[in-house]
């Protein structure tokens, strides 16, 4: 079971290396382990196990996170209308909006004991092509808080943290001559 004890800390050199692509189709190893990182974010959000374990609830978790140099990365949202659960291998980004999101609280991360103030712009809507557990190919289509998620995690696998896109000069600074809103998780 995967504990905070597992999870890599920034300063890690791993969480700045552009991750290796995994062959399809996965072995036994690439998918248990990608299943072990979902269980986490669900053990995460359930109060009872996350209190126990002293877990802190999180929505996404990539592979170097917890040491892996491969290419996937696990998403679970329970929200109001149900849970999405994503178990995603070698994601690429194939469009995007060009208007963007932000969330008006910023952006943490699970490997990142400190908090770091800004904003941090996203696509609004992402279509991204993926393997799933089994290595079929899929097409996934995004927008809002998902779609954000799935783009904090996708820039974990190329080594970028969410405060590489906080605005340096004034963290709370939009970019300019962009359609930009706020969303709520
Ligand atoms: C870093 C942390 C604050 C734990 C963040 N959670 C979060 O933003 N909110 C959250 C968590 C829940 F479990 C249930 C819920 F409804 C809301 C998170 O998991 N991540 C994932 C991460 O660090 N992946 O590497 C950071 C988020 C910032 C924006 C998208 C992902
Ligand atoms: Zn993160």
């Amino acid at each position: 079971m995967i504990t905070m004890d597992d999870i890599v800390r920034e300063g890690d050199p791993i969480l700045r290396k552009v991750l290796d692509e995994v062959n399809m189709p996965p072995t036994e190893e690439d998918k248990a382990e990608l299943r072990c990182m979902l269980q986490f974010l669900k053990n995460s959000q359930d109060p009872e196990i996350a209190g126990k374990c002293n877990l802190r609830a999180g929505v996404g978790l990539s592979a170097n996170q917890i040491g892996l140099n491969k290419r996937m990365f696990a998403v679970y949202i329970a929200d109001e209308d149900g849970e999405k659960a994503y178990t995603v291998f070698n994601p690429k980004l194939v469009s995007h909006s060009i208007s963007m999101i932000y969330l008006p609280q910023g952006e943490g991360c699970l490997s990142v004991d400190r908090k770091v103030d800004g904003f941090v712009p996203r696509y609004e809507r992402i279509k991204v092509k993926a393997y799933d557990l089994d290595g079929n190919e899929v097409l996934i289509k995004l927008k809002g808080y998902p779609a954000i998620v799935f783009q904090h995690e996708m820039d974990h696998l190329n080594g970028i943290m969410f405060y590489d896109h906080i605005n340096k000069d004034n963290p709370f600074a939009l970019p300019a001559n962009t359609d930009i809103r706020s969303v709520y998780e």
